[in-house]
């Protein structure tokens, strides 16, 4: 499917949109910490030979018990590798990039953390194809919303959508809207358990047990989602058709409204593109400083 929106140029490929035979790929997974290991589930899912890395002991241990090849030699994952995803914390990223940057040239490279540029991530890899993804928590669930950077030129692009596709549906966007995708996909899940949680404690709150309180506040957000998803209907619409005049919802409306809910997640949004935009000038810095420092010590 392509949509333009606002100029933007986003494709979208469902769930269903692995066009590429996976079976015969090897694809390493850097840093299989809390993302990188459900992208290695998925990826195994979709009939995919994964090589995930990890530093400690007890975690390669783990990966290998789920049945995964694993290890915490990162340049022999890249070398065994045809598709390289990185997955470590974004201030790990530099110590990373020393180990494996003279051993990607030619090799299609995703990473997946938060703000570092597509920039950054070339001078540092140099020769690969490098793209930029945002994956989310529900791809544990085949479920994620995964934003994706393609390079000019790709040659591997078809073959990256259609690994994403094994965690869910995947959008392909303009780099600029990569570190506000973070912000609204990376971290919505956190955000909407916030949320989810603390309805359940609202609901408590009024009397009604605990499992009933959890059951009715996940149906009626996966119910309200679905309705939204299948109807062409607008939220403030659905609002308006549950707010009876002078009834309980309008009640809570106004409270919901007084206490700035909007304002307060229209500026959680915002704090968190920010401070994914920041995230790549510390990086950059930091890189910087491990050149400067590299050259030095070789004169
Ligand atoms: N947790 C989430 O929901 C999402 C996270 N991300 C991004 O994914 C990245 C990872 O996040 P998490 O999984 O939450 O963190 P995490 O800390 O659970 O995973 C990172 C893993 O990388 C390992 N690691 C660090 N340096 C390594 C090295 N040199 N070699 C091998 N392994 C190494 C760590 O030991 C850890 O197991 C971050 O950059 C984050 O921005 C992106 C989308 C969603
Ligand atoms: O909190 C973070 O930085 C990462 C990016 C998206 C989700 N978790």
């Amino acid at each position: 499917m392509f949509i333009s929106r606002r100029g933007f140029a986003v494709t979208i490929t469902g769930a269903e949109g692995c066009e590429f035979r996976l079976s015969n790929l090897t694809v390493a997974v850097l840093g299989a910490g809390k993302i990188g290991s459900i992208m290695a589930r998925s990826f195994s899912d979709c009939g995919v030979h994964v090589i995930a890395t990890a530093r400690r002991k007890e975690r390669i241990e783990r990966l290998r018990m789920q049945g995964f090849e694993a290890t915490s030699d990162n340049v022999h994952a890249v070398k065994k590798a045809s598709v390289v995803f990185i997955s470590v914390k974004p201030y790990q990223y530099p110590a990373l990039a020393r180990q494996i940057g003279s051993h990607v040239a030619g090799k299609p490279v995703v990473s997946v953390m938060a703000g570092i540029p597509l920039r950054l991530l070339r001078k540092t890899l140099p020769g690969a194809e490098v793209y930029r993804a945002m994956p989310n928590l529900n791809a544990a669930v085949k479920r994620s919303v995964t934003g994706l950077v393609v390079p000019k030129n790709a040659q591997y692009r078809e073959i990256i959508k259609s690994l994403l596709s094994c965690m869910g549906s995947v959008y392909e966007l303009p780099e600029q809207l990569i570190d506000a995708w973070t912000a609204v996909a990376g971290s919505g899940p956190a955000i909407i358990a916030e949320f989810i949680d603390s309805m359940i404690l609202a609901a408590l709150a009024v009397g009604i047990p605990r499992d009933l309180a959890y059951d009715a506040v996940l149906e009626s957000i996966i119910g309200t989602a679905e309705y939204l998803r299948t109807r062409p209907v607008h939220p403030a619409q659905l609002r308006d058709e549950v707010t009876t005049p002078g009834g309980t919802t309008i009640m809570a409306l106004k409270v919901i409204e007084g206490k700035g809910m909007k304002s307060a997640l229209i500026d959680a949004v915002e704090r968190a593109t920010a401070r994914a935009r920041k995230l790549a000038k510390e990086i950059e810095e930091s890189i910087e400083e491990q050149y400067e420092n590299t050259n030095s010590s070789s004169v």
